[in-house]
């Protein structure tokens, strides 16, 4: 398999503390690659680098053949890297499906001009239920999302991404705040997701990490510790001692 995101040597700063330090690592196109690591690892740095949202001090960001490391958010996504989009991001007021119409719209970069002209409505609409079909939402399509629990709003999320056609989705902590039973809904969704998008996955819940990646990478203080197979990942003696020490046990 061919990398599609390969960091080198990526750096980050924040005063005297490294926070990112020299992380190099590849993701396959098609993998769904864990990133773990104990609270403060920088792992939502990481992300935040791979994004655009932060600048990276040194290193390099190769995407889809391409060096982004100093490209603006914006050029990152419309070459394909999506980050899922923050619950405070959908709008209560609007049907799952508009919501979903809305970043179609937004990907395809009409203006609004084109609510109103029915066959650019019925594509968009179209284009909003099949987002919304791969995440398990088709039946909650037209409540709005303010009415949404709060795990279907952290679909509603993944659709919102999805309809940006992305190369490859980053998604950070989507199982936060979730109860259960909505943690294995999501879950399911994810499971529905692998294979068919390329996925960087941050999350705390180790249970789903493992039950879901192809291949995990643990950060501790920074620093990529260990890189492989969630088995492999799960014995290595570093990780255990640095990370999964407790559950290990
Ligand atoms: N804007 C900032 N300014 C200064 N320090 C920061 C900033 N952002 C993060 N840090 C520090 O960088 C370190 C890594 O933080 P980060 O949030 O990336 O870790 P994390 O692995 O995502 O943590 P968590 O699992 O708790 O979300 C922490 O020590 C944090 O205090």
């Amino acid at each position: 398999m061919s990398a599609i995101l390969e960091l080198k040597h990526l750096r980050k700063n924040y005063g005297a503390l490294a926070v990112t330090d020299d992380v190099s690592l590849a993701v396959d196109a098609g993998e769904l690659h864990a990133i773990i690591g104990p609270n403060g690892a920088g792992k939502t740095t990481l992300i935040h680098q791979i994004s655009g949202l932060a600048p990276s001090d040194s290193g390099q960001i190769l995407f889809d053949g391409r060096d982004v490391t100093r490209a603006p958010m914006h050029e990152r996504v419309r070459a394909g890297l999506a980050r899922s989009f923050q619950i405070t991001s959908i709008l209560p007021g609007f049907t799952a499906r508009e919501n979903v119409a809305v970043a179609v719209q937004a990907r395809s970069g009409s203006s609004f001009r084109f609510f109103g002209d029915p066959a650019r409505e019925r594509d968009l609409d179209a284009q909003a239920m099949e987002a919304l079909a791969i995440v398990g939402l088709t039946g909650r399509a037209d409540v709005t999302a303010g009415q949404l629990s709060h795990g279907e709003k952290r679909q509603l999320e993944l659709a919102i991404g999805l309809a940006t056609r992305p190369k490859l989705l980053l998604l950070d902590e989507p199982l936060a705040g979730t109860g259960k039973e909505e943690s294995e809904r999501v879950v399911e969704t994810l499971l529905g997701l692998k294979g068919r998008y390329t996925i960087v996955l941050i999350e705390h819940d180790m249970d789903a990490v493992f039950a879901l990646a192809d291949r995990v990478s643990v950060l501790v203080y920074g620093r990529v510790v260990a890189t492989g197979a969630p088995d492999a990942v799960r014995s290595d003696p570093a990780v255990r001692e640095a990370y999964l020490g407790e559950e290990a046990a």
